[in-house]
C-alpha cells in the first residue's frame, strides 16, 4: 500500500464523520438553515484565501516547473472557479456574495488557516503538501457520494455544489497523491510521521468547519 493509501485508509472513520455530519446531511436534504450557509460562505472565502497562500509559499519549496505548474494549477482553481459553489450557496440563501467578504476567522477557521500557512512557512514540502491535502480529498468524497444520493437530479437546490466538487478535481487530488507517495518513499520513518500527523489533524479541521459553519461558531468574547 502506498504512503496515501495508508492515510487515505487510516482517515476513513474521520471521512464517515465528515459525510454524516448535519451540514452535508441537510445539504443533501435541501433544509440546510440560510444563516449556516451564510456563516460557511464568509468562513471559507477568507479560508481560500490563506490556502491560496499556502499554495504559494509551498511553491517556494518547488524544485521544478512541474511541480509549480501543479500549485499554480490549484491556487488558479480556487481564483477562477470556487468561487461557483460559493454563488450557489449564496444564491439558496439570498444574500450578495460580496456582501459576505471581509469577515473575521471564527475559532476553527482560524486554527486551520494558521496551521496551514505556519506549516507551509516553516515545515518541509511534504509537510505543506499533507496539510493542505484533506481540503480537495474531503470534498471530493462528499461531491461524489452526495452526486450519487441525489441521482445527478439537476433541480436539486445545491445541484451547483455538489456537482462541482463531485467531479471537477480529480486528475489534480491524483497527481498530488503521486507526488507525495514520491516524497515519502525519500523520507525518514520521522518525516512520514510528520506528514501522516499534518495530514489527520488537517482532516479533523475538515470535520470542525463544517461543525464551524452548522453551529455559527463565533468567538465567545
Ligand atoms: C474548509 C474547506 N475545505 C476544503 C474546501 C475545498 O476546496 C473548501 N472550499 N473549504
Amino acid at each position: 500500500m502506498s504512503f496515501t493509501q495508508d492515510l487515505r485508509k487510516e482517515a476513513e472513520p474521520l471521512f464517515e464523520k465528515i459525510y454524516y455530519h448535519p451540514f452535508i446531511q441537510e445539504l443533501k436534504d435541501e433544509t440546510l438553515s440560510k444563516e449556516a450557509l451564510i456563516h460557511y460562505v464568509k468562513q471559507d472565502y477568507e479560508y481560500l484565501n490563506a490556502m491560496i497562500q499556502t499554495r504559494a509559499l509551498t511553491m517556494a519549496k518547488c524544485s521544478s516547473r512541474k511541480e509549480m505548474a501543479l500549485l499554480n494549477e490549484g491556487i488558479s482553481f480556487i481564483l477562477n472557479d470556487e468561487s461557483h459553489p460559493h454563488h450557489n450557496f449564496c444564491d439558496v440563501a439570498g444574500v450578495g456574495y460580496e456582501e459576505l467578504h471581509g469577515e473575521s476567522l471564527a475559532p476553527a477557521a482560524h486554527h486551520y488557516s494558521q496551521l496551514m500557512l505556519q506549516t507551509a512557512a516553516s515545515g518541509t514540502l511534504g509537510e505543506a503538501l499533507a496539510v493542505a491535502l484533506p481540503c480537495p480529498w474531503v470534498y471530493l468524497d462528499i461531491g461524489k457520494r452526495l452526486y450519487e444520493e441525489i441521482q445527478g437530479n439537476k433541480r436539486h437546490i445545491f445541484y451547483p455544489w455538489i456537482s462541482f466538487y463531485g467531479a471537477q478535481e480529480e486528475p489534480r487530488i491524483n497527481k498530488t497523491l503521486e507526488w507525495l507517495d514520491k516524497i515519502a518513499e525519500q523520507s525518514t520513518a520521522k518525516e512520514c510521521e510528520s506528514m501522516r500527523k499534518l495530514f489527520m489533524t488537517g482532516c479533523r479541521m475538515e470535520y470542525m468547519f463544517f461543525d464551524m459553519a452548522y453551529t455559527q461558531q463565533k468567538w465567545p468574547v
